[in-house]
């Protein structure tokens, strides 16, 4: 059984202005799923709607099995959200705060569990520091440790590291990467293509309110992946001789590199033909390399081509 059930939600705001379009989602226990989409696409609205924070017009969504509208207590007891937003209170204590969180839920005091999440998020030191007196990294950190404090089983991060620095951004994909490793359901969402290509198992991508796929971000690569082979020049040219016309490619680096973009999974690529022919047009090579298309060229293509 997954661990969240998405079926057929749509979201219609007060204002008429339709943010999901009929989703389905399930999500395994112990996976990370990151969901890629631009602003705007519906993924606050979707993690909202799980979280039970914001209720769908239509369609029903099952977390651990209970209805999150009908068992709302039941199914918002195995979620933890970090928010978008830094909302914390700027006077607050940051380990009585993580305690503070647990006892919302009902839960009884348990120091040591409290203790466990401040160390793992490298909050330990800061325990008695108040919110205010934190970096935007730290208070980050604390949102998390806030979630985790009533010991879900699902995390909802809602991009974790939107303006973060890269050393930041690094630290907490180890920590979601432990999260994981402790049996923690992730999903998050991000702007970031490295970010899903990074950590994530399953890539969804979201636009207009409809999800566009889920798949495994190694499947996902290896079908939609296309390679590019840049052909250097010994000579620059000034432009695309017409012989070669046929291939589409592309001229760059001041008329020095010539970019071929094939199809890893068709039978030919069309590389040798080429050469032969860069030789019959009387070029000749310095250098040729290839290159993966990332997950970036992919999501820029998808979102691209929709009608
Ligand atoms: N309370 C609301 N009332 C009306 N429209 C809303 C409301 N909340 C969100 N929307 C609209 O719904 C759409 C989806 O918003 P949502 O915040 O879910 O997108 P997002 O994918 O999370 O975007 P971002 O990446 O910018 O955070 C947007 O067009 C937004 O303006």
């Amino acid at each position: 059984m997954p661990i969240v059930s998405v079926q057929d939600v749509t979201k219609t705001y007060a204002s008429g202005f339709q943010a999901l379009k009929g989703v389905n989602l399930e999500i395994d226990e112990g996976e990370i799923l990151a969901l890629l989409g631009p602003n705007g696409a519906g993924k606050t609205t979707l993690i909202s709607s799980i979280c039970g924070i914001t209720r769908p017009s239509s369609g029903r969504i099952l977390v651990g099995g209970h209805d999150v509208v009908t068992q709302y207590r039941q199914a918002r007891r195995l979620i933890g959200l970090v928010p978008q937003e830094l909302n914390l209170e700027p006077f607050a204590p940051v380990g009585p705060g993580v305690a503070f969180s647990r006892g919302l839920f009902g839960l009884r005091r348990d120091p040591a569990r409290v203790e466990a999440v401040l160390r793992q998020l490298s909050l330990w030191e800061k325990r008695n520091a108040r919110m205010r007196e934190l970096s935007g990294g730290m208070k980050r950190r604390v949102l998390i440790a806030k979630a985790l404090a009533h010991e879900p089983r699902v995390l909802f991060l809602d991009e974790p590291t939107a303006g973060v620095d890269v050393e930041l951004r690094r630290d907490m994909w180890k920590v979601v990467a432990e999260l994981k490793r402790q049996g923690v359901t992730i999903i998050l969402t991000t702007h970031y293509i490295e970010e899903a290509e990074a950590i994530a198992d399953r890539i969804g991508v979201i636009a207009d309110g409809q999800i566009l796929l889920v798949e495994e971000k190694a499947q996902l690569m290896a079908r939609m992946g296309r390679k590019n082979l840049s052909v250097h020049l010994r000579e620059p040219v000034a432009a695309i001789p017409a012989a070669l016309a046929g291939y589409e490619l592309e001229l760059c680096n001041g008329g020095r590199t010539l970019i071929y973009s094939y199809d890893t999974k068709s039978d030919g690529t069309g590389i040798t033909r080429l050469l032969s022919d860069l030789q019959a047009a009387g070029l000749s090579l310095r250098d040729l390399e290839t290159r993966q298309s990332s997950l970036e060229d992919i999501f820029v293509d998808l979102v691209k081509e929709r009608p």
